[in-house]
C-alpha cells in the first residue's frame, strides 16, 4: 500500500432530526505518496470537512482515517495534537503567522513545539528551496503576502511529515504571486516527494496538481488525472458551482 493518507467509508454528519446534515457520505480514498492532490466542489460540497477529517482536526461521525499506517479513529485530543505536530503541516490562506518572530522562528516554531532539535542544514535547504534566503531575520509584516505564505510553507515542511495540507493556499494572493506559490508547491512534490493535498475554488491552481478530486454533496464523485484549468472549470460548471 502506498497511500500515505487512507479514508475507509469516511462519514461526517452534523446536528440531527430535520436538522441532520451529512457532510462526508462514505467517503474512500487514497492519496498516493509524492502526489499532489487538490480538491474542488461547490460551496457546501465538503471540502472542508473532508481536509479536517484527513488531518486529524476533526473527528469523523464514522469511518477509518490512516496516517501511514496509524489509525486516527479513537484517538484523543492530546494524541491527534501530537500526530498533527510531527506528522502533518499545514498551510491556510491567512499564513497565521506569529507577527513577533523572525522567519527563521516562525520555520522552527513547530520543533520547538514538539520538543525536537533544528537540524540546521535541513533547514538552511528549506529557506533556500523557499527562497527566503537573506530574509531569516525579517518578522512577517516586513515580508509581501508570497513571501509570508513561502514562510508557512517552510514552517509545514521543517518537520519533515508525511503530508502537507493546504486549506485554499493562494486564496489570499493576487494572481502572479498565487502562480509562484503554487510552482513552489508543485517543486515541493516534484523534487522532494513531498504529498500534498490542498482544497481550492480556483481552477488554475488546481491545475498544478496530479489529480483533482471533485466532492458534490458529501461525495468524492469524480477523480480529474493530469488536469487543465479549463478541464477543470468545466467540471465544475457541469456540479453546478458556477451557474
Ligand atoms: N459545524 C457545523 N455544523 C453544522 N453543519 C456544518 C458544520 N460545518 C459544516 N457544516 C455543513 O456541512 C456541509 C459541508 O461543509 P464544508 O464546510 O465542508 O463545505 P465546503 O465545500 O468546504 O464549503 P465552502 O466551499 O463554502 O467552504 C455544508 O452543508 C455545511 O453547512
Amino acid at each position: 500500500m502506498n497511500d500515505v493518507v487512507r479514508l475507509d467509508a469516511v462519514s461526517k454528519v452534523y446536528g440531527r432530526g430535520p436538522n441532520t446534515v451529512f457532510a462526508l457520505r462514505e467517503v474512500s480514498i487514497g492519496i498516493p505518496h509524492g502526489s499532489f492532490t487538490a480538491v474542488m466542489g461547490p460551496s457546501g460540497s465538503g471540502k472542508s470537512t473532508f481536509l479536517h477529517c484527513a488531518a486529524g482536526l476533526d473527528h469523523p461521525s464514522s469511518g477509518s482515517v490512516r496516517l501511514g499506517g496509524t489509525e486516527l479513529a479513537g484517538m484523543n485530543e492530546t494524541e491527534l495534537t501530537e500526530l498533527r505536530r510531527k506528522r502533518i503541516g499545514f498551510v491556510f490562506q491567512a499564513f497565521n503567522l506569529v507577527s513577533s518572530l523572525t522567519v527563521t522562528e516562525n520555520i522552527t516554531l513547530p520543533l520547538k513545539l514538539a520538543g525536537v532539535r533544528v537540524d540546521r542544514s535541513w533547514l538552511e535547504e528549506i529557506v533556500n528551496r523557499v527562497g527566503l534566503a537573506g530574509r531569516t531575520g525579517h518578522r512577517p509584516g516586513e515580508l509581501s503576502g508570497g513571501q509570508q505564505q513561502r514562510v508557512a510553507i517552510a514552517r509545514a515542511l521543517v518537520t519533515r511529515p508525511e503530508v502537507v495540507f493546504g486549506d485554499e493556499p493562494t486564496g489570499a494572493l493576487d494572481t502572479i504571486t498565487a502562480r509562484d506559490v503554487l510552482t513552489l508547491l508543485r517543486e515541493v512534490v516534484t523534487t522532494m516527494g513531498q504529498t500534498v493535498v490542498m482544497v481550492t475554488h480556483d481552477p488554475v491552481a488546481a491545475s498544478y496538481a496530479d489529480t483533482v478530486l471533485f466532492l458534490a454533496d458529501g461525495n468524492v464523485v469524480d477523480a480529474m488525472a493530469a488536469p487543465s484549468a479549463e478541464k477543470v472549470a468545466d467540471r465544475m460548471t457541469r456540479l453546478g458551482a458556477w451557474v
